[in-house]
Parts: structure tokens; sequence; C-alpha cells
């Protein structure tokens, strides 16, 4: 079973906060370069490559040396507004050196959904495409809200990168994460654990392997990762879950060889 047939060029990479940033708070530039090598080269092959990166948050803390995420959910956006901008600037850099360019955009939930406003970024996406730029894509921290009667984030960003790549009919939503594959439980919890080489759809016993995030700065674990996999199962898409450490892992999908775990027929 592989993840890739021929015709498939449209892909979408989601990459996690726990590969953009080492434990230690530190930004891990040496992944960050990776992925834009990797990505700018697939992109002059021809594919139209999107980066959905989480790390504002992440990078906002380690701009400003802070150890801890602080509870206050201003500190927590502030720190995604100064973050954010420092994680293009390394990504716009980074990509410059393997000739391609990047453009942002941050989204929320309710411009994704709204029509107007939906059409309006898959035509912005779509023109970026035609042109070889690739288009990086966060949540709007800053703006997004949680409330009763106002609810405007998506739960985290593994559910954005399937939203997306539902929207946009890309042919693979790669997800990066800080673990080889999908298991039968937490590795980082339970030695034992067995991993799950293809989905092909959901069951109550997957939805309970799922546990949240053991990371000291990933945020959903693989409970929004299993979610964001029945919503490309449904879609009929696929999804491969991977680990991000040498975002040069992608190369060997394209290449149709077995890695991490496929979700999807
Ligand atoms: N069944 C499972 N299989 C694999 N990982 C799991 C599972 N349940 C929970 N996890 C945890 O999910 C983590 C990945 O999620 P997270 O830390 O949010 O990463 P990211 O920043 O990449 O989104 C893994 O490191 C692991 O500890
Ligand atoms: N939008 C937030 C990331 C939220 C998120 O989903 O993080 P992760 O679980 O690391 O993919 C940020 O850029 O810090």
């Amino acid at each position: 079973m592989t993840a890739m047939g021929k015709k498939n060029k449209r892909i979408v990479v989601k990459v996690g906060t726990s590969s953009l940033i080492y434990p230690n708070g530190q930004v891990n530039l040496r992944t960050i370069d990776r992925l834009a090598f990797t990505l700018a080269t697939l992109s002059h092959q021809g594919y139209e490559m999107l980066l959905v990166s989480s790390g504002a948050i992440g990078v906002g803390l380690a701009s400003l040396g802070l150890s801890k995420r602080p509870q206050e959910i201003a500190r927590q956006q502030a720190l995604a507004s100064i973050g954010q901008t420092e994680l293009m600037r390394i990504y716009s850099q980074r990509f410059l050196d393997y000739q391609s360019k990047v453009a942002q955009l941050l989204l929320t939930r309710d411009v994704l959904e709204y029509p107007v406003s939906q059409q309006h970024i898959l035509n912005t996406i779509t023109t970026l495409l035609n042109d070889s730029i690739i288009p990086i894509i966060n949540e709007n921290d800053p703006v997004s809200v949680d409330e009763l009667d106002h609810h405007t984030t998506f739960s985290d960003n593994d559910e954005l990168s399937a939203q997306v790549a539902t929207k946009i009919n890309a042919d693979l939503l790669i997800v990066l994460s800080d673990i080889d594959a999908f298991y039968d439980k937490d590795p980082h919890k339970y030695p034992d654990a067995k991993a799950i080489r293809h989905v092909t759809h959901m069951t109550p016993e997957l939805t309970q392997a799922a546990s949240g995030s053991s990371t000291q700065f990933g945020t959903g674990g693989m409970v929004t990762k299993l979610r964001a996999a029945a919503t490309i199962i449904n879609a009929h898409q696929r999804m491969v879950l991977c680990n991000g450490r040498d975002p040069k892992i992608i190369f060997q999908i394209l290449e149709g060889q077995q890695v991490g775990t496929i979700f999807g027929e």
C-alpha cells in the first residue's frame, strides 16, 4: 500500500510545533531549512505545494526567551502575533535560498466557512499556485475567539489543514509530527505500542487509541490528527501521518514508499 499514485500533484503539508521547536524552546532551524528545501524542490518539479505551519506561539516564546506558554489568552495571542512575523521571516529567507517564493494566509474558521470569503481564499490560493508561489497558512490566532455565541477558532491546525485540503481538493495531506506513525496507544507512555500502517475507516477502537499531546509545546496530540483524518476519509481523500524530524521523508512518500500511517482508501 503506498500513499501516492502518479497523478498526484496538489499536496498540503502540515507541520506541528513539536517539529519546529526543540524541547528546550529553541527554534529548530534545521527542520525549517529542510522543509524549505523539500517543498521548494517539489514545487520546481511541478507539484503544487501548500504548507500549513504551526509555531507562531512557540517562536514567540523563543523570541522573548520565555520557557512556558502563558495561561492568559491575550498573552498567547500577543505571543502568536510576535512569533508569526518571525516565523514568516525565517520561512521567506529559507525558501528564497532555494529559489522559491512564499505567501502568508492567516485564517479563522468563520472566514473559511462563509461562502463569499471562502471563495476569495480559494481564488487567492489558486492564483498563488498558478504562479508557483507556496502559500503558508496558519490560524489567525490574535483574532480567533472561542466563546459561546462566537466561535471562530479551529480546534487546532490539524483540523485547519484537513479543511484546507478538502476545500482545495488536494491529492494528499501530509501531517508531519514528532511521532513515526499512528499507534494503538501513545508510544511515549506505552513502549509496547504497535504502529498501525493503514486506516481505511474510523472505528471507536481507533478513536480510543488516540490521546492528547505528551510534549511541552504540542497542543492537540493524536486526537486532533485523527479528527483531521476522519475529515479526509469522509471526503474520499488521503492523508499520511509521519515523522517530521527530517522533512525529506516527503520525497519518500511521493516516490511511493511506505512510511508512517496512511489514512484513506
Ligand atoms: N495513538 C497514538 N499514536 C501516536 N501518538 C500518540 C497517540 N496518542 C497520543 N499520541 C501523542 O501525540 C503526540 C503528537 O501530537 P502533538 O504533540 O500535538 O504534535 P504536533 O505538534 O506535531 O501537532 C505524540 O508525540 C504522542 O505522544
Ligand atoms: N496556531 C498555533 C498552533 C496551534 C496548533 O495546532 O499547534 P500544533 O498542535 O503544534 O500543530 C501557532 O501557530 O502557535
